[in-house]
This record gives structure tokens, C-alpha cells and sequence, in this order.
């Protein structure tokens, strides 16, 4: 039976994690949900919004993440519109800060297909449509199943990557038009251990950097020793994290990096000082520091002492030069479980 009422909750996440460029991701007490409520035929749409995001999110069905998303995935199905439909976002989520914003808003997406559409689709499957309209993994698959998440792509075909009507993420700066075969076998994951007494620190500060605009400062090409670097710390860091008690001096070495954080640190003011000086002998309770995701948010992992080290990242922002950088800050848990769909009515 059809039920009327359904709630989608997707967590937010943080990617890369130091040398995990694109490959390790984890998600956090912080929620997304839509509130869905069918509508009689011939009502529409009705989509209502609050919380992060507010005053710039669209809520026309065809332009807003999630429900573009979601007409994607059904389009797929051969459904051409949304079921009228009562949706009501809560976004706590910071947008374009690094806490997988738009991973999230797309797991949603697809998630309401799947729930407005009776689709029936299997996990894997929905991991296949996230990573076909956000395509890197590290977001979207530990949104999807929750907890410490490796990820990573089979290899697509030239032209499987930029097929026009499937709707990004980010706005593509090339793109042919391809019709929207629904891949399959795209994402591969396996969720990691993970030392429940670590917590994750977000020091969030009040600008935003765009992923395709931080992407694009990467280089194209990589020295054969910066990549060593990178597995090297990754196989340990890996393993390291899910281990107790917490041995926070190979955490911290292992999560260092240099695929991404150094190209990406112009565009974060005060990072590259906080990387040097937030430390497990500086400020005890310390475990490991990266940028979160493609930034600018900074996390820490930590086990204890998490305003003060909160507080000395956020003094490294407040005296950057031309005034200082405002931030804030949130203490969140590394979570278990990933999106829900729980019915009700
Ligand atoms: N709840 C939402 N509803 C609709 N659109 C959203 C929502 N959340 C994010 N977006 C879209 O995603 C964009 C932000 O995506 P972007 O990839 O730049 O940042 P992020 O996902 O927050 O960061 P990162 O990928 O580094 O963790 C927003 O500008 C908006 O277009
Ligand atoms: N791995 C991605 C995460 C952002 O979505 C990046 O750092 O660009």
C-alpha cells in the first residue's frame, strides 16, 4: 500500500580526511531531512525550505539539487514528473563549506525518486545514480550507508563522463549531450573501523569555497614520491583510526597530505599554520587535522578538549589579515548508520 507520509534524513559528511583525496569520507551527527507528504493528483509540487541554504536555494523542481535529482533518477524509470508532492527541507547544513552539502542533497534525491517513485532500487543501484550526478564517491557513499567510508569509481568511458541531461553538482564547464542511460556498477565501497572515542571538530568559517572552483587548482599530474606519500600514510591512517586506545601521534603523521591541501591552501586563509600548529603535543586531546572536503571548513579529530581546540583554530582565523575571518564551530559524532527513508500514514 502507498503510504502518504515519509521523512528522508541524510547525513552530512566530510571527505578526504588528509591523504584520502576522493577516497575516504565519514558521516556526522548533522542531518538533512524532507518532510514528504503526498499530494492529490494534479496538486504539483509544493516545496517549502529552511535552515542553511535559505535565501539562495531554489525551490522550482527542475533547478534545486535534490528535486532535479530526483526527476533524473525517475526519468530513468521512464517517469516523466514528480508525484505531487508536499516536501519540507531542514538544511543544517552548511553549503559550499566542505561538509558534503550538495553529496547530501543528491543522496536525497534519490532517495525521494526512489520513495515518490516506488522504485525499489537497491543500495548499490542508488549509490550508481548519486555517482552519476556527483562524481566523486567520498561524499555521496558514506551519506548513502553511514560511518568511515573508502570508496572509488570503475573507470568510465569518454563518453559516459559528461552526458548533458544528467544534472550535476557542480556546473559542468564542458558537457555533450548524451541521453541519461542509468550506469551501472559505478561506485565501490567498503565502510572502515572506526574508534568511537574520536569526534570530529568542524571549524566552519564564513566563506565559501566552491568544489569546482577547488578542484580546479589541482594539478593534472602528480610526482611519483607525493603519491607514494599520500598510500603510504592512507594504508596506515586507515586502520590507525579504527584502533583504541587512540595512538594520536601516528593519526596526526598519517593524515598528512600532498595531493591536495597544498594546492588548495591560497583559498584558506590561516590553513597551512593551523596544519603546523594544531597538534597532539600542542593541544592535548588533539588525534589528526585536514581540511574538510574540498573546504574551507577545517577538521579536527580530537578525544577530549574539543572548545579549546576548537577555539585555537578559530584564533587563527580571527587574525588573518583585512579584519579577520569569522567562524563556528561544531562538535559532531562520526555516525553508523547513513540516509533513512522511514515511512508513516
Ligand atoms: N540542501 C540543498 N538543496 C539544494 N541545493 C543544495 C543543497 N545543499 C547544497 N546544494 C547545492 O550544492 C552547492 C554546494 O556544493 P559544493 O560541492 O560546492 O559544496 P559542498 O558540497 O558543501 O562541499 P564539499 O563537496 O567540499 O563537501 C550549493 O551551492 C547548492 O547549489
Ligand atoms: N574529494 C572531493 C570532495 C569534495 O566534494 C574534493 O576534495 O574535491
Amino acid at each position: 500500500m502507498t503510504q502518504s507520509k515519509f521523512k528522508i534524513t541524510v547525513p552530512a559528511t566530510s571527505a578526504n580526511i588528509g591523504p584520502g583525496f576522493d577516497v575516504l569520507g565519514m558521516a556526522f551527527s548533522l542531518y538533512l531531512t524532507l518532510d514528504c507528504e503526498r499530494l492529490p493528483a494534479g496538486s504539483g509540487l509544493k516545496m517549502t525550505y529552511e535552515g542553511e541554504g535559505a535565501k539562495d536555494v531554489p525551490l522550482v523542481a527542475e533547478k534545486n539539487l535534490i528535486t532535479k535529482t530526483a526527476l533524473y533518477v525517475l526519468s530513468t524509470c521512464g517517469i516523466t514528473t514528480l508525484p505531487p508532492l508536499k516536501i519540507h527541507v531542514t538544511n543544517p547544513i552548511p553549503l559550499g563549506r566542505g561538509l558534503g552539502s550538495s553529496g547530501s542533497a543528491v543522496v536525497a534525491g534519490v532517495l525521494l525518486a526512489n520513495a515518490a517513485g516506488e522504485l525499489n532500487l537497491t543500495n548499490d543501484r542508488m549509490l550508481d545514480y548519486c555517482l552519476m550526478v556527483e562524481r566523486h564517491p567520498d561524499n555521496v557513499a558514506p551519506a548513502l550507508f553511514g560511518g568511515f567510508v573508502a570508496s572509488f569509481l570503475r573507470e568510465l568511458e569518454p563518453e559516459e563522463l559528461e552526458p548533458s541531461s544528467i544534472p550535476r553538482s557542480e556546473p559542468t564547464r564542458n558537457g555533450a549531450a548524451q541521453p541519461p542511460t542509468p550506469l551501472t556498477d559505478i561506485g565501490h565501497y567498503i565502510q572502515l573501523g572506526w574508534a568511537k572515542e574520536i569526534k570530529a571538530i568542524a571549524v566552519i568559517p564564513d566563506f565559501e569555497v566552491a568544489t569546482e572552483d577547488a578542484r580546479a587548482v589541482l594539478p593534472d599530474m602528480y610526482e611519483r614520491a607525493d603519491v607514494i606519500y599520500n598510500l603510504q600514510r592512507i594504508a596506515v591512517l586507515t586502520t590507525a583510526l579504527s584502533r583504541s586506545p587512540v595512538n594520536a601521534d601516528l593519526i596526526h603523521k598519517a593524515m598528512s597530505d600532498k595531493v591536495h591541501q597544498p594546492y588548495r591552501k591560497h583559498l584558506i586563509p590561516g590553513m597551512s599554520e593551523m596544519l603546523e600548529k594544531i597538534t597532539p603535543k600542542t593541544c592535548p586531546g588533539v588525534v589528526g587535522i585536514c581540511l574538510s572536503g574540498a573546504g574551507p571548513t577545517i577538521l579536527v579529530l580530537a578525544t577530549e578538549n574539543f572548545d579549546q581546540i576548537a577555539a585555537a583554530v578559530q584564533e587563527i582565523f580571527s587574525r588573518q589579515p583585512n579584519g579577520g575571518i569569522k567562524s563556528m564551530c561544531k562538535v559532531l559524532d562520526v555516525v553508523e548508520s547513513g540516509a533513512t527513508t522511514e515511512y508513516s500514514d
